[in-house]
């Protein structure tokens, strides 16, 4: 869980690590179903790694909602002696799909919080309508709890029908 404030709105994030390894694949694509965001993690130091962006990339298209928001992401940026994929070439994979991109270090936590903020405000935007309808509701509700209020126990003319004024 983390918690992130996106434009003043308090945004609790629950984060599924999903495992790389080819053998819990099957288990994997049941977290996409229910994704809002998602996050395709190479490692700028492995070249087999981002190859494998690709094959995750069409895993998230085939099992995960439409409207999922997605960032392609090379960490260990700290680890730079030993980088094995250009930022350009990642630049251009992303941009060939759709999707934001940064490097981060989960080690000295470069623009961790820059990532996780951007896909929070993607996914947001994504369901702005849904949110929308949501806050209208929730305020007519409130408006009806105040009025009600107001009509059991304010005393005032709205609870009794025969006073015309509140003076
Ligand atoms: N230098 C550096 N090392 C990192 C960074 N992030 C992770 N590591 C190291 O990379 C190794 C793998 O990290 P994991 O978090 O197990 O990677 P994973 O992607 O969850 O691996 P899977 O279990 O296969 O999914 C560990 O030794 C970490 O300490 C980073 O930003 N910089």
């Amino acid at each position: 869980m983390k918690t992130l404030m996106i434009d003043g709105v308090k945004v609790r994030i629950q984060i599924w690590d999903t495992a790389g390894q080819e053998r819990y694949q099957t288990i994997t694509k049941q977290y996409y179903r229910r994704a809002q965001g998602i996050f395709l993690v190479y490692d700028i130091t492995s070249e087999r790694s981002f190859q494998h962006i690709m094959k995750w990339a069409s895993d998230v298209d085939e099992y995960a909602p439409e409207k999922v928001q997605k960032i392609l992401v090379g960490n260990k940026s700290d680890d730079g002696d030993k980088r094995q994929v250009a930022t350009e070439q990642a630049h251009k994979l992303a941009e060939s799909y759709g999707m934001d991109f940064f490097e981060t270090s989960a080690y000295n936590n470069h623009n961790i919080t820059e990532c996780f903020t951007r896909l929070a405000e993607q996914v947001l935007a994504a369901n702005k309508k849904d949110l929308d309808l949501l806050r209208m509701s929730i305020t007519d509700e409130l408006d009806l709890a105040a009025l009600e209020d107001e009509e059991g126990i304010g005393g005032g003319a709205a609870a009794d029908p025969g006073r015309s004024c509140w003076c």
